[in-house]
């Protein structure tokens, strides 16, 4: 996708920050390095089309920033960006997630807590990459979205079943969108969740 100068800069400052902290944290695995690019940030930015100006965005399980940080990095400059909090239960990866955003400029919050204690986010979007199956997944958003909210989810094969699998607890309508860094993983754009009574 096409981004300005300005993104770029920060896209690449924050790519080699991550493989600076990386080789004292795990934020991405030690194979996925060379093509952090494709692998990481490509794919993290493949959520951009749902990142309209001024909203609450929920990132759950950030990690080292996929895909919340790449958001908050590529809507930075837009008059009124989202507002984006990482949520993340690892101490140490909040370090580095509160580090970039202090040195990038981002508006964002990072919330060292357990998704399922954290006090609900009231958010527009909630967005996950490899967190957890479906099911678990739309429990975690459910509690964090508010009314008419909508979830983007990056997801690997499988993704079929887990969406057939949820149907017994949850109804949602679903979208998926290919992706283009990944030939089996999909983009589940999921709105009108509620719980199966
Ligand atoms: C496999 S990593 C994925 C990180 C990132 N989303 C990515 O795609 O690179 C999952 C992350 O979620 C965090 N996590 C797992 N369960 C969590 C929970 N219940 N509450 C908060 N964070 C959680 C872990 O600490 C880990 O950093």
């Amino acid at each position: 996708m096409n981004v300005s100068r300005e993104t770029m800069d920060r896209l690449e400052a924050y790519r080699d920050l991550v493989l600076k902290w990386n080789k004292s944290i795990n934020l991405i695995g030690r194979g996925t390095e060379a093509d952090i690019w494709e692998r990481h940030i490509q794919d993290s930015l493949q959520l951009l089309d749902d990142a309209p100006s001024g909203e609450h965005w929920a990132d759950l399980g950030s990690g080292g920033g996929f895909p919340g940080l790449v958001v908050a990095i590529a809507t930075a400059d837009l008059p009124e960006a989202p507002r984006i909090t990482l949520v993340e239960s690892d101490a140490r990866k909040c370090v580095f997630l509160r580090e970039v955003a202090r040195q990038l400029d981002l508006n964002v919050i990072v919330q060292t807590s357990r998704i399922e204690t954290l006090a609900p986010q009231n958010a527009d979007i909630v967005s996950a990459r490899a967190l957890a199956g479906l099911d678990q997944l739309m429990g975690y958003a459910h509690r964090h979205l508010k009314p008419g909210g909508g979830c983007n989810f990056l997801k690997g094969a499988g993704w079929e079943q887990e969406v057939r699998d949820a149907r017994t607890h949850w109804a949602f309508d679903c979208q998926h969108v290919p992706s283009h860094t990944r030939s089996d993983a999909v983009i589940l754009k999921i709105r009108g969740l509620s719980r199966v009574e």
